[in-house]
């Protein structure tokens, strides 16, 4: 094996944090900042790479990569989480930075992606461009932000995934490969959602469980599937604390819909406020499960922060109702009447929805974690057409 090539400056750094440690109670240690310590003294003192943990990549290490003021000698175990959402653009990114800033402080979370951000959401806290295919600079802002948690949700959906498999397959699948590389070396806690398109035919469709046949149809299926599995060997081979949870089709008023196959159950309340017109891409009975945002997003933080004494499994599947486009049609029309209605199918996503299940089992989440949905969908109707609403009036106001 090559010798890693540590510059002297790393090398003293190792020493000192190694020193630190020794000196500190062991009660004031974080146990992967530890582990992961001892294992870079060892590979430093014996120029070995280490056999387990850490070391995922050999890579040259430089001190550019440490910002003049990186101050993480002073980090305390019991300090605030320092999170990095990718891919924090989309339809769940800002949902998902206001809630964790509201738990744990403005300044915690760094939103990024690959787009310029808009206005309101550039002023509202830290946001940073972040390639996930660029592996050396997204290693650069974990380790210059000291980041402690990623949560990974650059991604291409499923329809458009079909669209450009090799961008699909180059984003979902080397990008989380970066991702799960920079987490062990980091020791961070890594949050990778998985869908139910992680399922396909020979899946149980109704009530669909979490461990069963998954042979998934599409790149996007399979880059999921491919996450559970390689999040899960990252956790039992170098003890990452890789989470994951298997969500329905998702629906915000945060944003527009980035290309998925459920897309059209976002895109009706556009439609029905602006022109009172919808065409839906699925047929009138393609049941599928759904949930409500502030559910989803409410999940995923319950689930972070549940100790891992109490998870038994690494992924979840987390459930919340189900439902075909006429019964949301339905459900809608209590609040536009007059909405008209045509069903113009995608063939691409009608013959993807044809392989997901109609409804998640979730019992083990609740079960472990305590899961608990809020939004039925009467209260998710309701709620989406106060708060698009709201927004209409807000921007009429400000023009
Ligand atoms: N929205 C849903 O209904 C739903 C359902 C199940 C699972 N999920 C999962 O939740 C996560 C977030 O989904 P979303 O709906 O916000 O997706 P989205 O498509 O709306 O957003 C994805 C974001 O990733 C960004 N991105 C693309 N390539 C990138 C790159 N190379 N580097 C960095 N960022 C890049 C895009 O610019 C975009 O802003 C994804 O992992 C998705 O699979 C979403
Ligand atoms: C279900 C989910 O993963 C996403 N909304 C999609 O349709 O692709």
């Amino acid at each position: 094996m090559p010798r890693p090539s540590f510059t002297g400056d790393v090398q003293c750094l190792v020493r000192h944090h190694c020193s630190r440690m020794r000196a500190l109670p062991a009660s004031c240690i974080d146990s992967k900042t530890k582990v992961m310590l001892s294992l870079m003294y060892r590979m430093v003192v014996s120029g070995r790479p280490c056999a387990r943990g850490l070391c995922v990549r050999q890579y040259n290490w430089s001190p550019q990569q440490l910002s003049a003021d990186a101050n993480f000698h002073s980090a305390r175990p019991n300090e605030c989480p320092r999170i990095l959402i990718t891919g924090g653009l989309g339809q769940l990114g800002l949902g998902f930075a206001n809630l964790l800033r509201k738990r744990f402080g403005d300044n915690s979370v760094i939103l990024s992606d690959i787009r310029k951000p808009p206005n309101h959401v550039f002023h509202k806290g830290p946001f940073i461009y972040a390639d996930i295919l660029d592996y050396k600079n997204l290693r650069e802002i974990v380790v210059n932000n000291r980041i402690t948690w990623l949560i990974h949700f650059g991604v291409l959906l499923s329809a458009v995934g079909e669209k450009n498999v090799p961008l699909a397959r180059s984003v979902n699948i080397t990008g989380l490969h970066n991702v799960l590389d920079i987490a062990a070396e980091n020791g961070l806690k890594l949050f990778v959602p998985s869908t139910i398109g992680a399922f396909g035919v020979d899946s149980p469709r109704h009530s669909t469980p979490d461990l069963c046949v998954q042979r998934p149809r599409t790149i996007y299926g399979v880059s999921k599937v491919h996450a559970e599995l390689m999040g899960e060997y990252y956790h039992h081979k170098f003890g990452l604390d890789f989470r994951s949870l298997r969500y329905p089709g998702v629906i915000t008023a945060d944003a527009h819909p980035g290309g998925g196959t459920t897309d059209y159950a976002v895109q009706i309340f556009h439609d029905a406020l602006k022109t009172g017109h919808f065409e839906s891409c699925l047929d009138a009975d393609t049941r599928l499960p759904m949930m409500y945002a502030d559910d989803c997003l409410r999940a995923t933080l319950e689930f972070l922060e549940t100790p891992n004494e109490c998870l038994t499994m690494r992924t979840y599947n987390v459930a919340a109702m189900s439902f075909s486009p006429a019964e949301l049609v339905e459900e809608v029309r209590k609040q536009v009447p007059h909405l008209s209605v045509e069903y113009k199918l995608d063939p691409l996503r009608q013959a993807i929805a044809d392989t997901w299940p109609t409804s998640l089992n979730d019992s083990r989440a609740r079960q472990d974690w305590g899961w608990k949905h809020d939004y039925d969908l009467p209260a998710l109707v309701s709620t989406m057409f106060a708060l698009l609403q709201g927004l209409d009036h807000r921007a009429a106001k400000a023009n």
